[in-house]
């Protein structure tokens, strides 16, 4: 089963653009690809979820969605403020199951970051991961801030036993200042974690031919992608 966990180090990291860059790459090699967004929050019923912005960007996939929240809360919130139902990590690790039995790759992407809570208990998406043997993709910003978010991300995954798919950066600025070109060598350096990918800022409102171009050179071999970090590095001295 090939389940890839989608997570990051907050919200509004570029999670629903790296998971669109993945699936398009995908998608351009054929493969049957599905998104599964869990939690969807501060959503309304006939607004486009992040699902929808992947089906937009990356073409021909199966979007698939358990619940959604009105609130643009954290799922455990979001779910006890309208009397909902949260949605557990079985039901979850039951849904990623079922889609792969039917498709060659299932990228499920979280809500803000690793540990936002799913439901009471203090289930999350890496109760998720876990269950399901998937390893996570953690997207982190460029900029300054993100080495401690991003190693703490690190230690949760280790603490939990769940396998790093390594770091790729959401959202990387045409013109990068001193703490994200210094953050290209750091940031592996401090999650203990490869830099597999960096999108570019503002690919995630190119039409879908050519986001499908930018997502293969922003991924790394290990995503479908022909990104090289070493080179990438070198294009930006610290
Ligand atoms: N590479 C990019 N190109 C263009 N826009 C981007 C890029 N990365 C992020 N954004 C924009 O930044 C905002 C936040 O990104 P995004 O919605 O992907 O965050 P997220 O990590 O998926 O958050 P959530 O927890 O809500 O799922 C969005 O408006 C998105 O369009
Ligand atoms: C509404 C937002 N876009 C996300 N879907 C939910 C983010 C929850 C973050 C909770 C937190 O870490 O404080
Ligand atoms: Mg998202």
């Amino acid at each position: 089963m090939s389940v890839l966990v989608i997570s990051g180090t907050g919200t509004g990291v570029g999670k629903t653009v790296v998971t669109a860059a993945v699936a398009a790459i995908a998608v351009a090699q054929g493969r049957r690809v599905a998104v599964l967004k869990p939690a969807q929050t501060g959503v309304a019923p006939e607004e486009p979820g992040d699902v929808d912005v992947v089906a937009a960007l990356a073409g021909e996939i199966t979007a698939a969605e358990l619940r959604r929240f009105p609130d643009p809360l954290a799922p455990d919130t979001a779910a006890r403020r309208v009397g909902m139902p949260p949605v557990r990590p079985s039901e979850v690790a039951a849904a990623a199951s079922e889609l792969a039995q039917t498709h060659d790759l299932v990228l499920i992407e979280g809500a803000g970051g690793l540990l936002v809570r799913l439901d009471p208990d203090g289930g999350t998406l890496a109760d998720v991961a876990w269950s399901l043997g998937a390893p996570v993709l953690v997207v982190a910003e460029a900029g300054l801030g993100t080495l401690n978010a991003t190693a703490l991300t690190g230690e949760a995954l280790r603490t939990r036993g769940v396998a790093g798919a390594g770091i790729v950066i959401g959202s990387w600025p045409e013109e990068p200042d001193l703490a994200a070109r210094c953050n290209l060598e750091d940031l592996p350096s401090v999650a203990n974690a490869p830099l597999v990918g960096a999108v570019p800022a503002g690919a995630g409102v190119l039409p879908a031919a050519e986001f499908a171009q930018v997502a293969r050179r922003a991924l790394a071999p290990s995503l479908g992608g022909e990104f090289d970090a070493k080179e990438f590095t070198g294009r930006f001295p610290a």
